[in-house]
């Protein structure tokens, strides 16, 4: 590439080195910090992939312990958060909410200021920890429900869970949601994240990044797809007593015509992989024990369906984002909610760039290519 070519989107442009994760289309991989995101998500508690982000290796098992037992006592929702989440109406969007929070948790947070790497690291930490409960009680106070305390009993996914629903959620049902945020929490230099690194690059502090950051991934192009793959499932129609075969038809006559208008689909396509993303059969294999345990084969069908349609037409893949919408949805979370469980996720992997941006910083400042009109003088001049 030339000095002055340019790259709409960046697209293809290397921006800086990472050693967070490794996203490699050809071989259809992703490696956190070396180790391979299907190990993770077979093996790990979610709070040891945070601290793999985060530090570089997996935790000591002492090292889990103590962080468990700080992530447990940094759960409770803040009061200040709470009062600021109470103005907002029940009707905005809950990814406004999730980004109100974490600007008041800045402006109240003791080392707002700190940028130093252990100040970040503690930030980055309570933010983990907190977040689940605004949404949570986000998701509870759309419902007219009263919020439910955490546990500290239940580890990070289950306590997640319990706050949302009030009920301790079977096994199977934990583990395909500790899947989902390990899946989720990191990604190289996607929207969000280089969001993130671009307030990092002026040096401006934690809390800002990750507002930001929260912004660029609502959009539907991002991580925003999740919900919108929901939204595509309800216009088709959810039909509970429907045979797979018949959902299947369904879904593939809608996603025909939605391409013959030249629509947009979302939780398909990716920037980089061009042939499949490398989370998606790690995601569909949870989705699938999900469909088992509620025994919602209508669901498989409308999953099948789609994927099969725009494979025939446009043979493109799905996302990450296509598997996570209806296993979520199996759980019992309103659409809306979905991409808030993405933030919670992904606090992780921007807080890691956060502190790697800083650690090695140059302010973010590309050149743009003018072409407006040239110069000219005022009327009347
Ligand atoms: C966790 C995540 O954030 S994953 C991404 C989630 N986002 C989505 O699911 C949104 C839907 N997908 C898309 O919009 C795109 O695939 C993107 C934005 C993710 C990546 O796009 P880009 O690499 O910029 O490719 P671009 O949008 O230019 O698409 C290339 C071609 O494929 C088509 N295409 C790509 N994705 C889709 C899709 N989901 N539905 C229909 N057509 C699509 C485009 O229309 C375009 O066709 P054309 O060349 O005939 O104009
Ligand atoms: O990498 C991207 O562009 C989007 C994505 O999949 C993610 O952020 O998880």
């Amino acid at each position: 590439m030339s000095d002055t070519e340019m790259k709409k989107g960046l697209a293809g442009v290397v921006v800086d080195t990472t050693a967070i994760s490794k996203v490699n289309p050809e071989t259809n991989s992703l490696l956190y910090r070396g180790y391979p995101v299907q190990d993770l998500a077979a093996s790990q508690p979610f709070e040891a992939v945070a601290w793999l982000l985060w530090t570089g290796e997996l935790p000591t098992n002492a090292e889990l312990a103590e962080f468990q037992r700080f992530e447990r006592s940094h759960r409770a929702l803040d009061a200040k958060v709470r009062q600021a989440i109470d103005l907002l109406p029940t009707d905005c969007h809950p990814m406004d909410v999730g980004r109100t929070a974490v600007s008041v948790l800045g402006a109240n947070h003791p080392q707002a200021e700190d940028s130093s790497p252990e100040a970040e690291l503690e930030k980055a930490k309570a933010l983990f920890a907190a977040f689940p409960a605004v949404v949570a009680y986000d998701q509870r106070r759309r419902r007219g429900q009263e919020p439910v305390e955490p546990r500290d009993d239940l580890d990070y996914a289950a306590n997640f869970l319990w706050m949302t629903f009030g009920e301790e959620q079977p096994e199977a049902v934990v583990d395909a949601f500790r899947v989902s945020m390990v899946l989720y929490a990191e990604h190289s230099f996607n929207a969000s994240t280089f969001t993130a690194r671009v307030i990092t690059s002026t040096l401006s502090d934690l809390h800002s990044a990750v507002t930001g950051a929260i912004g660029a991934l609502k959009g539907p192009l991002h991580g925003g797809a999740n919900e919108a793959v929901m939204h595509t499932f309800e216009e088709i129609g959810i039909r509970e007593d429907e045979s797979r075969e018949d959902a299947a038809a369904r879904a593939k006559a809608w996603m025909e015509d939605a391409l013959a208008q030249k629509k947009k689909v979302m939780g398909f396509g990716h920037r980089v992989y061009k042939n499949g993303d490398s989370r998606v059969p790690t995601m569909k294999a949870a989705l699938d024990r999900m469909i088992e345990h509620y025994g919602r084969q209508e669901m498989l069908g409308l999953y099948d369906g789609l994927e099969a349609a725009m494979e025939e037409a446009k043979q493109i893949k799905p996302n990450l984002d296509y598997p996570a919408g209806p296993t979520y949805h199996l759980m019992g979370f309103d659409t809306e909610m979905f991409t808030p469980l993405f933030i919670a996720s992904r606090i992780t992997g921007w807080t890691a760039h956060i502190m790697e941006q800083r650690a090695s910083n140059a302010l973010i400042r590309p050149l743009s290519a003018y072409d407006g009109p040239d110069q000219r003088e005022l009327p009347g001049a």
